[in-house]
């Protein structure tokens, strides 16, 4: 994602990327059991996407939204709402295996893209960067925590959101040939 922020510097766009792949990593490490189902279902972007203006004003569920106000999506909550998910806070793949889960911006429950004239311009290209990455990771190598650690999987509040505690994993070689890193 590119977001400029009011000094017009780039503030995203491989953040993003770079984020959802450190938290699968780290999520799989946490549950082994679930590597071998590993999916693209991790989108960690924005947790409040980026603040848009409307130009008329205009309304919304009953609420009057006026013309200029600054307005913010959380989906950070959206996507954590015990309303729509069961278990919001568990790391479980299986829920998004029936396809019903679909994040081309038409589902209000589940939007990591955003949705509209704004959605993510590159989706595909953040899909295959991410599968591509986390396949490359797991397939080749083995990962562990060093010893004595614990998985902390808290979040940092940010323009998008991070990992409050650097992933350090130890990655012991999984392929047969030596040759085959090169
Ligand atoms: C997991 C990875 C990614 C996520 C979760 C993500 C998410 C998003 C979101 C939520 C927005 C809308 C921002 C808003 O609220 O207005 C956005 C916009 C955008 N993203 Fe991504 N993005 C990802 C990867 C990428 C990549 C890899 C690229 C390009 C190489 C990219 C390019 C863009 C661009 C150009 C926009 C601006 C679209 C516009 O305003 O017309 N994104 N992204």
């Amino acid at each position: 994602m590119i977001i400029l922020d009011t000094r017009h510097t780039v503030v995203g766009k491989t953040d993003t990327s770079s984020n959802t792949i450190k938290y699968a990593l780290a999520e799989v490490m946490n549950k082994p059991e679930v590597l071998r189902k590993v999916s693209a279902t991790f989108a960690p972007g924005p947790p409040l996407l980026v603040p848009h203006c409307p130009s008329n004003t205009s309304n919304a569920a009953g609420y009057t939204i006026p013309k200029g106000a600054l307005v913010f999506v959380n989906i950070w909550a959206i996507h954590r709402g015990p309303s729509i998910w069961d278990n919001p806070l568990e790391f479980y793949l299986e829920r998004f295996l029936d396809g019903k889960w679909d994040y081309s911006g038409n589902n209000f429950c589940y939007f990591p893209f955003r949705s509209g004239q704004r959605i993510c311009a590159r989706i595909s290209m953040a899909e295959r960067m991410f599968m591509y990455s986390l396949a490359s990771l797991v397939h080749s190598f083995e990962w562990n925590l060093p010893a004595g650690e614990r998985m902390d999987l808290s979040e940092k509040f940010g323009i998008v959101l991070e990992k409050k505690m650097p992933l350090i994993a130890i990655p012991t070689p999984r392929l047969s040939n030596p040759s085959l890193y090169e």
